[in-house]
């Protein structure tokens, strides 16, 4: 007699949940050894997550200030908005967790853990590829994903390793007009947050300050937050969302145990080499750090052409160590204008960034030279201030300019 077949039922989700599984151990290249722990850790965190939400223990997405609030009547409308969006339920078959419910998750994890971390950016990483954060993600949002990270200086040091991790671990977060993303003085910074779209006001109330003061708005551009994550500090300022957007947000401990320690070298390397030049005194410390972010090493060998004459203006570069020579070529004949090393001028390439036109001479390594390159986009968004001071002064380029465009007629044409 033929056995009895059994039906099998199986259970609604599971496909789905094993896919996502298998996903995540591809995407983090998890090895042999180190698949049972992972998976441990993968389903232990996915336990966590159902049952945090499903104990409805979180209130709000966003802490609100009332002092900024004050000044921002949108804000408050919000508030009740995002308190109801945390009672959404969890959906099997949706992205694991809604983008607001997964903002609220994160936040919740910190406020459970930052105040007790001390982080030690010199100490070696011994994370295990078990317990760093994993976000599943779509092709489509792979794609913005990496669209919006090419813009954020501070992982311009990361290994292609390293930025594979961080894109794992960034989620989602939708913004509403109005919201409150960060709040000046709250000492429990969360997360790290890359901008994608919308716009961004940020306001810095300083001790003199009656009101929190408008300094800065991101305009579907940039980054924000890495400083209390950096320093261990409060947040500096508020960042409140103008118009609708979209933001990745990188988890605090992803972000102290991958970018922190590349970003905290870089920035103590190129401090030194931005203090010595003239035209970035005036900038604040932010903006110097920011700049230290987005500086690129390179090198070049004995007589390499560093810049052509002619071609048009990539960026802007700083000598860290070594020399190069300036020669001009006219006629036909080639002769050199200018001799310049890491002790005086550490700097060069930024004629024809303030006059938009082609480079007017070329640069060769003169012996082995080190540089620090700022590119195009990177000089137009954090040196826009200086590009004033260098009008402004121009008096102290004209011999350069002179030396460089040879007559002084050409430097009244110049559209300064
Ligand atoms: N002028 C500014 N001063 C301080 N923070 C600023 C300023 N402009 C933008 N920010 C960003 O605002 C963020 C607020 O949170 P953090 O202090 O973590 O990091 C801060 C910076 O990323």
């Amino acid at each position: 007699m033929p056995a009895e077949r059994q039906e099998v039922h199986v259970p609604d989700g599971l496909r789905t949940m094993l896919r996502r599984f298998v996903v995540a151990v591809l995407r983090q290249g998890v090895s042999p050894q180190g698949l049972t722990a992972f998976a441990a850790t993968y389903f232990k965190n996915l336990n966590e997550e159902a049952n945090t939400h499903r104990s409805g223990s979180m209130t709000r997405v966003v802490g609100f200030r009332e002092d900024v609030l004050e000044h921002n009547g949108d804000a408050r409308e919000h508030r009740g908005d995002f308190a109801h969006r945390d009672s959404e339920t969890f959906s099997e078959d949706g992205n694991e967790l809604a983008n607001m419910q997964e903002f609220s998750r994160q936040k919740m994890r910190r406020r459970q853990s930052v105040s007790a971390e001390s982080f030690d950016p010199s100490k070696p990483d011994d994370t295990s590829d078990a317990e760093l954060v994993y976000h599943a993600k779509d092709e489509a949002q792979l794609d913005r994903l990496r669209k919006a990270v090419q813009g954020v200086f501070l992982f311009r040091s990361l290994d292609s390793s390293q930025l594979l991790k961080i894109l794992n671990a960034l989620f989602e977060v939708d913004a509403a007009p109005g919201q409150h993303i960060i709040d000046q003085g709250d000492d429990n910074a969360d997360n790290f947050y890359i901008v994608e779209s919308g716009i961004y006001d940020v306001y810095v109330k300083g001790e003199q300050d009656e009101e929190p003061q408008l300094c800065w708005e991101y305009n579907n551009t940039g980054s924000f937050g890495e400083l209390a994550l950096m320093y261990n500090q409060p947040r500096a300022a508020t960042i409140v969302a103008r118009t609708a957007g979209k933001l990745w947000a990188l988890d605090r401990q992803t972000f102290q145990r991958i970018v922190l320690k590349a970003a905290f070298k870089k920035r103590a390397v190129y401090m030194d080499l931005i203090d010595c030049v003239d035209f970035l005194a005036e900038l604040t410390p932010y903006e110097k750090q920011n700049l230290c972010d987005a500086l690129q090493p390179k090198v070049f060998t004995d007589g390499s052409v560093i810049i052509r004459q002619g071609d048009f203006a990539d960026g802007l570069y700083f000598i860290e160590s070594g020399r190069v020579i300036v020669t001009r070529s006219e006629d036909g004949v080639e002769r050199e204008v200018d001799r310049l090393d890491d002790s005086k001028n550490p700097y060069f390439g930024e004629l024809a960034l303030i006059t938009a036109r082609p480079r007017a001479a070329s640069v060769i390594a003169d012996g082995d030279c080190k540089v620090a390159f700022l590119d195009v986009k990177a000089f137009e968004r954090l040196l826009g201030s200086c590009l004033e001071i260098m009008k402004r002064n121009i008096d102290r380029y004209r011999s350069q300019l002179e030396k460089v465009f040879g007559q002084s007629h050409l430097l009244e044409s110049t559209e300064l």
